[in-house]
């Protein structure tokens, strides 16, 4: 699904790459954590999906396309398979949640029929029904992150890309995105997520690829509760399924169908409650790994890990997780069959509903689509005109002066007629948030040009 290659990234005036040499391969389905120091690169890994970057050297693959091969003017076509969530959230302060969300479909000509049935639908799978009139300052931080996640998964992209998304946010509401997030991964979404935070990553236990100066140190993938619940480090990059993983995935299976009678994301989708699936398997204490090797010297009850730990077993059962809800969350941490066995080492409480591949085919779509015909309409153009008002630049202080002082690349694949400016450094830092969305591209309307990406065409 996602495959580099050999990908190096240096940013113009850089002495040391950003990425040096990446080869990574990731699954159609997986939920992967990209950890690594600050500066090590992960930010540039995930522009390097979304085309915001070019690599230097290497190739990139995503959805099976050689993104060298996309054009500039097509960017914003491939970017719609693509949600992006960020640290900051990104929402636009004059509009209200139901707009907010919106704004994804409308930028893209989608009908108002179709706007009306999909975005209370998308507002209810992220736990925000009763919020579309909401202004964003009117929200929690957990709660404006819900509404950037809904945004990014509304129009049903096959990727979704989170950096830090749990950055600004207390441990209690960063367990209720994680939870969100893993049931967006259930839907059969794939998910790679930066983060610097260790007590979600050592909670979740994912694929976990960490960043050191550019370079990948770690790939490593939990081998689930049937297995020894040893890291198995993977071979880096391989043609297909590489080996490990498909037999553990096969593993996994098979105890999983025998030990987990409900699926908790189905549970969760069809707002059934399911209290068998709200109580997870007890299962022994997984070992530290990834960011938790490197911080081993963490206090083992530290806040980070304990609450994170509570909303992820309650919530996928609850249909509308409400993790900044006190007494939901001080419930889910007095849940008691998930203490650690005396002979493991007492840093995690509870893991997470473990979702398995089984799971991930048999998980309803994230919301029925609507029957309504989607249509282009008047509404779209108005919208895509005020989308392009400049949002806050990708970076400030010496990364934007960075950006200003780069030279502009070429882009060599440009369309015929009017052509497309590339998207250099200096562009990336300028983008609309329609842009940075991939719904808009930074070429503009094209005359003569059907294939339109900035609204309706007449
Ligand atoms: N536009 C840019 N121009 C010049 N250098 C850049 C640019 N973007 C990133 N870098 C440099 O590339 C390296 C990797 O940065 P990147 O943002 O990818 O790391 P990161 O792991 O995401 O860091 P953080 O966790 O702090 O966000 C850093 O040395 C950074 O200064």
């Amino acid at each position: 699904m996602i495959r580099f290659d050999s990908v190096t990234k240096t940013y113009p005036g850089q002495n040391r790459p950003a990425l040096d040499g990446i080869t990574v391969e990731i699954l159609r389905g997986e939920f992967v954590f990209l950890v690594g120091a600050s500066g090590s690169g992960k930010s540039s890994f995930l522009r390097l999906i979304l085309k915001e970057e070019k690599p230097t050297a290497g190739s990139i693959h995503v959805l099976g396309q050689d993104l060298r091969r996309i054009s500039s003017r097509k960017v914003p076509f491939f970017r719609r398979n693509l949600g992006v969530v960020f640290q900051d959230f990104r929402l636009l302060p004059n509009k209200n949640v139901f707009d907010n969300v919106a704004f994804a479909l409308r930028v893209i000509g989608k009908s108002r029929g179709y706007i009306q049935t999909a975005v209370p639908e998308t507002l209810k799978l992220v736990g925000l029904d009763g919020k579309a009139k909401r202004m964003p300052h009117e929200l929690s931080g957990g709660e404006q992150q819900r509404v950037a996640i809904a945004r990014a998964i509304v129009n049903k992209p096959q990727i979704l890309l989170a950096d830090e998304p749990t950055g600004n946010l207390d441990p209690v509401t960063s367990a209720g995105i994680m939870t969100l997030l893993e049931r967006i991964n259930a839907g059969g979404t794939t998910v790679i997520m930066a983060t610097h935070e260790a007590g979600i990553v050592d909670q979740m236990q994912r694929r976990v690829i960490e960043l050191s100066s550019g370079e990948v140190v770690r790939d490593a993938r939990s081998a689930g509760y049937a297995l020894s619940h040893e890291v198995m480090d993977l071979p880096i990059h391989a043609d297909g399924v590489p080996g490990a993983v498909a037999a553990a995935v096969a593993a996994e299976a098979a105890t999983d169908a025998a030990t987990e009678p409900a699926p908790p994301a189905a549970a969760a989708v069809q707002s059934e409650p399911a209290p068998a699936a709200a109580a997870p398997e007890p299962k022994p204490k997984p070992k530290r790994r990834g960011l938790g090797r490197r911080r081993s010297a963490e206090p083992v009850d530290a806040p980070a890990a304990a609450p994170v730990s509570a909303p992820a077993a309650a919530p996928a059962a609850a249909d509308v997780p409400t993790p900044e809800a006190p007494a939901e969350a001080a419930a889910a941490v007095e849940a008691p069959e998930e203490r650690p066995t005396p002979a493991e080492p007492p840093t995690v409480t509870a893991a997470a509903p473990k979702v398995t591949p089984q799971m991930m085919r048999d998980a309803p779509p994230l919301y029925v689509e609507p029957e309504v015909t989607d249509e282009v309409t008047e509404e779209a153009a108005a919208i895509t005109a005020a989308a392009t008002a400049p949002v806050e630049p990708l970076g400030t202080g010496d990364r934007a002066k960075a950006d200003a002082a780069a030279s502009v690349d070429d882009d060599a694949d440009g369309p015929p007629g009017r052509p497309a400016p590339p998207v250099s450094g200096r562009q990336s830092a300028n983008l609309t948030l329609a842009e940075r969305l991939g719904l808009r591209s930074p070429a503009g309307p094209r005359p003569g040009d059907d294939d339109q990406e900035v609204g309706p065409v007449k």
